[in-house]
Parts: C-alpha cells; structure tokens; sequence
C-alpha cells in the first residue's frame, strides 16, 4: 500500500486489512471475522470512502443493519466522516426498508395506503380469534403454535396455498394461516413477516419496480449477515440483480458465524457459503485484531467457543492489556443474584463511572423482573432494551388503536382492541354479532358494524352503543386531523374517554399508566418523521404508527438519563459496554432446557455465550443461581457447562465475605454482602450459615435474608426439607 493511501484520513484509525477492505475496488466482499474486530467500522469507512472517493450518491447506496438503533448511529458516523447529509441512503433494518418499499408502492402490493403494521401481541391476539372462529379447540391449538408456524412459513417465502404434503396438524395450522391472511387482508393488517414476503413478492413479480431499485442500489452492504433468514437473502439478490446479470450492483456483507443465534427463527448461517457461490469474484476479508475486549475476556470467550464444531475458523488476538479476572459469583438464589449485580453496580458508579457503560444480559426477559426490583431497590436508573418495550404497554396500545383507527377503519385488531374501551356498553354478544356479520359478508369489523346498525340486525341499547362509537371515532379524525401530531393525540387520548379511564383506576400502576399516556402525547410532540427514518410523505400519523410498531425499545422514555442498560443477550448483538454483567448462567438456564432436546440448538447457545462475553470490554461478571424460582416454580440448577469451558485461570471466584468452617465445602453459598444488607441481616438476629431449629422442619442452616423489621425473611436450608422461605417474627426458630 503506498502513503498516500495509509495517510487518508479515513484509513488513519484502520489496521491494514481493514483499510484493504475499505479502499478496495468496486466489487462484491466478503468480510468474515469474530467478534470486535472492527467489522462494522469497516462498514462505516466503507460507506464513507464509497462517498468520498469514488464519488457516489448517498441514493446510491443501500446498508441493512441490526437495529434502528444501529442504523442511526451508523448514519451519524458516516455523516462526521464525509462531513454531508445522507439523507438519500437507504439505511435500516430488513422490517424498516421492507416498509418503505411496501410504503412506496402500496398499490403494487394491493395494500390500503394507510396499512398498519401488526406487532407480535397484535398477531396472536387475531389468531386467537380466528382460530375461535373456525371452532378450533383451545386446548388442541395455541395460538401461539399458529403463529410459529406461519411466520416461519412466511420466512420461507410461502404463502397458505404454496403448502402441500402436511400432516394432519400441519393442515389445520395451514386453514388458520389462509383465514388469518384473508383477514389481515380485509383489515389492512401487515405483521412483521408479511413486511418481508410481500416486499420481496412485490421486487419479484413487478419488473419494472425491481429494475428501478436495481439501478438505483449500486451497493448494497449487510452487517450482521449470519443471522439472514431465507427471505431476507432473497431479498438481497433480488435487489443486487442476483448477482450476475446486466444490472449488477455491489454486495458486501460482514459476519461472524460464530455469533449465529437466530437459528431458531430461520436463519441461515449456509448464507454465508451461499453468497460465496451466487457472487463471482468474492473478496474475502478476514479481520484477525480485536479492539474491543481485554485478553483475558477474548480468551475465554476463544475456549468457550472452540468447543462448537463445524466452524469456519478464526483467530482473534488483541493488544489490549491481560485486564482483570472474570468474577464468578455463585449466588443462593436469583434474589442473592440481583442483589449483588446491584451492589457491584454501586460501587462502579461510586467509582466515578457511568452508568450506561454497563449492561446486564440474560438469556431470557422472564428473568428481568427480579434485576429491576432489586435495582429500583439501590434507586439505580435503569433501562430495558428490548422485550417490554414503551409502545408495548397496554394503556399506550389502546391509544395507539384509536389513532390506529383514525387511520385506518378496516384494522379490525384495533377495533377490537377499543370498541369497549373505555366500556360504553357493546358487550360480547353484540360483538360476537358484529364478528359473524363480518365474516359472512367479508367485510372489517367496521363495516360490518356499520350495515348491522343501518339495516337493524342490531337495535336498542346495542345499537345505540355500536353507534355512538363509529360517531366518536368519525368525529376524532373530522376535528382533529388538522392539529398537529402531538395535539391531535392529546384530543384523541381525552375525548376517547381512555385519559378518564385511567385516572379513574387507583394505585401506583394507574398513576403510571397515565404518566404513559402524557408522555405518548410528548413522544408526539418530539416526533420527527425523518430522524425515525420514515419516508418524508407519509402523513405524520401513519409514520409515528409505523415507527412505534417498528421501533424495538431502543429509545425509550428517559433516553437522556445515565442508566444501567438490561437485555437479553439476542439484543445485545453488536453493541459493547464496559462492564458486562451475564447473569443466570446455569444448566437449564443457559444452556436453556430446550436446547439439550433438539440437534444443533446447543452449539447456537453456545454462540449465544460467545456473542454475551465479547460484549465486555474491561470487566466481565459472570452469575449463576442454584435456586431459581422461574415461570412460577422453583428450580434447582448447576453452573453452566459454559463456566466449565472457561479457563480457570481467567476466573475469578467471588466468595462469602466471613465464612464459616463448614461453607469451605459449599463454595457455592458464598455470597457478598454490603454494608446496606449487613444491617438487614442483623435486623433478623440471625447470621448467614448458622444453624437454626424450626418446630415442624427441624435443623436447618441459614441461608439468606431479606427485607427488614416485622417483613424480614430468612432462609434456611433444612436438612430433612431443603430450602424454605420464612418470615422471622413467625418462624419461631431457634438457634442450635
Ligand atoms: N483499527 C481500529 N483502531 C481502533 N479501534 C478500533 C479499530 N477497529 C475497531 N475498533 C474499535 O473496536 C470496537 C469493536 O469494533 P466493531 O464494533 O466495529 O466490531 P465488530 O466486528 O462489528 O463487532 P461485533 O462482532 O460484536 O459486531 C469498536 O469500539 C471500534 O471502534
Ligand atoms: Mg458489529
């Protein structure tokens, strides 16, 4: 490489191999390398030097990302390297650019201009009625199931009628899937996999859309690309011309397939080899230095993920410093657990350090309920990412139905969500009246409600009821579509009756709810169409719907607070954080149960393990609980077989802080204390590790402790009837 090119600013903060990768001539790449080695910097710099040295058009160019998130941030780096706006690239997720294009060419796809996206509550919610509706026992179908089943379908690139050879079940689920299109259809209804297919149908079958896109993307960059779907793929070729043909354009993916972990929802980490065989003349780059982790975490990130077999092989070193031990903390329970992640997380930020440099992940969101408790306990800020997100909770999804409604009166998942929400008196029967009418005659509920009233299949109090709801709706949108977005919402919530509703409600939740409510009406407020990514001429509306169905929790209410950052490890992808807290790592946890039943599962949480750890950039703390109270049972576990994979020189065992003889030979009830907890304990007057007598369950040893006063608990490990929870005041024990 010659100076002039090593002396780019753009190429001053790259190694070799990603500058080789980021000045490379126009052509199809391969990127493949682990875990924090600059993968998505090369994405970057590439989208810049694209810019800047060949001199192309931010039209031009098309980078599929993991996360809104991901693709805000990515455009803002591109923009400080190039120093212009790039408003004109096209940079989202697969779902994000599946709606624009569906967005831009709705009549091509034989959708309303005003379709709305169904969310994952949403779609199983409708399935559950239609399967009502087609009589199926409740016991037999779930819902659930259907759901499974037809988004994976969709993944494929099926529709009901392309389904042949099935089972007896699978044709059932096969009738559920043709109603449940045939009423989405009505309704103007698109979930998330029907974004996908139908994009992709619609680049298929209409040549003239897919020629335009195709002169227009002359590249075409995919980050994350192991955790493709076949659809998504599909896509990709069909939008890059397939990759030999007349309109070729450019394709560059980057990857890891060691941090392959949607195997589970289709994808394919063969695309990878695919791409390699529908691409000529593939550059592949393989990226070796780590710039994330220390050694000590990329070792023992390296030995977990070298028990996995039929890998595609990678070596990643990094010069970062050996860094501190990885600490192990073997906690009692999953209390124990949250209430040291939150201790250690005190002493971080006593440190002077931020709060949003550290993350906590687990495998799966049921196990976040506990770590918020105990963090709201210590009053540490926190925020979820991922999972329960702002415009999932149930007082702003009835709001965002009526305005769902104003949008678009065939969303029968909307209508039913609000009909008698707030009550105005449409019961069941009338509903169930409006549901048949619908269904006999094809229509949405709305309209059929409308005909039932006129031609007095419904009379009296129904009637007047069903009425005075299609005036209310008819009315919101004649008085309200002028106002701003914000204004409008804020008439809608009130008029609605839905602010009174909740007002009315007592208790800290409703109080909640309707702090949720204002603060959808300052959402509104601060929308802005084209920072969310959303197409300048939709009506401000449809883009605020579109953005809350589509956004995943990533900007939630107090973006601008420091907060400790939870997750699910599947959400953590791609992201780093200083400090890294994993916790529940235990058999049947982490790995799940699951994945000891079915082939291959093992080996993608594995990878899942892999992905976890190397978001950890200084220190990473790992926990495991041998008592777990999940899904409403009590669960015993062992440490995962993941710890075991780690060198046990890179651990570090956290111990109990005054142990007694006999905890030398239960390691694992080691815990760490605070000064905080110390006083709970001496509150109860009993100390960890002691022995106790209880009248009914005998001689037991102190286990653990919470709360304090007449509410403290105790728990003690009973030698004939293990591990009970007790209220000290009643328990009556005696020490031994
Ligand atoms: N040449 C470099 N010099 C300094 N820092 C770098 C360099 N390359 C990457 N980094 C930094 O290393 C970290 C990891 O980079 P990046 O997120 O791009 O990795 P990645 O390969 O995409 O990781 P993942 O597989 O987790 O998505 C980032 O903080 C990035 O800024
Ligand atoms: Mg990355």
């Amino acid at each position: 490489m010659d100076d002039s090119m090593t002396q780019h600013p753009l190429l001053d903060q790259l190694n070799d191999k990603q500058r080789a990768a980021v000045s490379a001539p126009e052509r199809h790449m391969l990127v493949l390398a682990g875990a924090g080695s600059g993968k998505t910097r090369v994405l970057v710099h590439r989208i810049a030097w694209l810019l800047q040295e060949y001199h192309l058009s931010p039209y031009s160019i098309m980078a599929v990302t993991f996360t809104n998130k991901a693709a805000a941030e990515m455009r803002g780096r591109v923009e400080a390297l190039v120093g212009s706006s790039t408003r004109a690239m096209w940079i989202g997720t697969f779902h994000g650019l599946a709606h624009r294009l569906l967005r831009a060419h709705y009549m091509d796809v034989g959708l309303p201009q005003n379709f709305q996206i169904l969310d994952s509550d949403d779609q199983q919610r409708m399935l559950k009625r239609i399967m009502r509706s087609l009589n199926l026992d409740e016991k037999r179908w779930s819902p659930k199931q259907a759901q499974w089943f037809i988004n994976a379908k969709k993944d494929e690139g099926l529709r009901a009628e392309h389904l042949d050879g099935l089972d007896y079940n699978e044709q059932t689920y096969k009738e559920i899937y043709a109603t449940y299109q045939a009423a989405c259809d009505r309704a103007g209804l698109v979930d998330f996999a029907e974004l996908l297919l139908r994009a992709h149908e619609l680049l298929r079958d209409n040549a003239i859309v897919r020629e335009h896109y195709q002169r227009r993307f002359r590249h075409i960059l995919v980050d994350e690309f192991q955790d493709t779907n076949a659809i998504q793929y599909a896509w990709v070729k069909m939008l890059s011309g397939g990759g030999r043909g007349e309109n070729e354009n450019f394709v560059t993916i980057v990857g890891d397939d060691d941090q392959s972990i949607y195997g589970w929802r289709g994808a394919k980490i063969e695309n990878i080899h695919q791409f390699n065989r529908d691409y000529p003349n593939v550059e592949t780059i393989r990226l070796e230095q780590n710039y994330r982790s220390t050694n000590t975490i990329l070792t023992a990130a390296n030995s977990v993920i070298a028990n996995n077999t039929d890998r595609l092989g990678k070596e990643l070193w990094t010069e970062g410093g050996t860094g501190e031990p990885i600490d192990l903390y073997a906690a009692i329970n999953e209390m124990d657990e949250a209430r040291y992640i939150a201790s250690r997380i005190e002493a971080w930020h006593e440190q002077g350090n931020a709060l949003q440099d550290v993350a906590l992940l687990y495998r799966s969101n049921a196990q976040s309920r506990v770590l918020e408790e105990a963090l709201l306990h210590a009053r540490i800020p926190y925020r979820i990412y991922g999972g329960l997100r702002f415009f999932d909770r149930q007082e702003v999804k009835d709001a965002l139905a009526y305005l769902r409604l104003l949008a678009n009166r065939d969303d029968d998942a909307a209508l039913e969500r609000v009909i008698n929400t707030p009550t105005r008196g449409i019961g069941a029967r009338t509903l169930d009246i409006v549901r048949d009418g619908a269904r006999q005659r094809q229509l949405s509920l709305w309209q059929a409600a409308k005909q039932l009233v006129q031609e007095k299949v419904l009379t009296g109090r129904a009637a007047n009821a069903v009425n005075t709801f299609i005036e209310l709706i008819d009315q919101l949108e004649d008085e309200t579509s002028d106002d701003l977005l914000g204004k409008q919402v804020d008439r809608v919530i009130k008029a609605s009756g839905l602010m009174a509703m909740y007002e009315a409600e007592k208790g800290e939740k409703a109080e909640t709810r309707v702090e949720n409510l204002k603060e959808l009406v300052n959402a509104c407020e601060n929308f802005d169409q084209l920072d969310a990514n959303m197409e300048e001429d939709l009506t401000p509306l449809n883009a605020f719907l579109a953005h809350a169905a589509l956004e995943s929790g990533e900007e939630q209410a107090d973006e601008y607070q420091d907060a400790v950052q939870l997750m699910t490890l599947h959400s953590a992808k791609g992201l780093e954080f200083p400090l890294v807290f994993m916790c529940g790592v235990e058999e049947g946890m982490f790995p799940s149960q699951q994945s000891f039943e079915e082939a291959g599962r093992l080996a993608e949480e594995r990878r899942l393990c892999y992905v976890g750890m190397t978001r950890a950039m200084q220190k990473l703390v790992i926990s495991y609980a041998e008592q777990r109270r999940i899904y409403g049972q009590e669960k015993f576990h062992t440490q995962s077989r993941f710890i075991g994979e780690i060198p046990a020189e890179n651990l570090h065992h956290i111990r109990m802080q005054s142990a007694s003889p006999s905890f030398g030979r239960q390691p694992n009830y080691g815990r760490f204390r605070t000064s905080a907890s110390h006083e709970a304990f001496t509150e109860t007057g009993f100390q960890l590790g002691q022995r106790v007598r209880h009248a009914k369950f005998g001689e037991g040893t102190v286990l653990n402790y919470e709360g304090s006063g007449p509410q403290s608990r105790i728990q003690v490990n009973f030698d004939d009837v293990g591990a009970k929870w007790l209220v000290v005041a009643y328990a009556r024990l005696d020490r031994c």
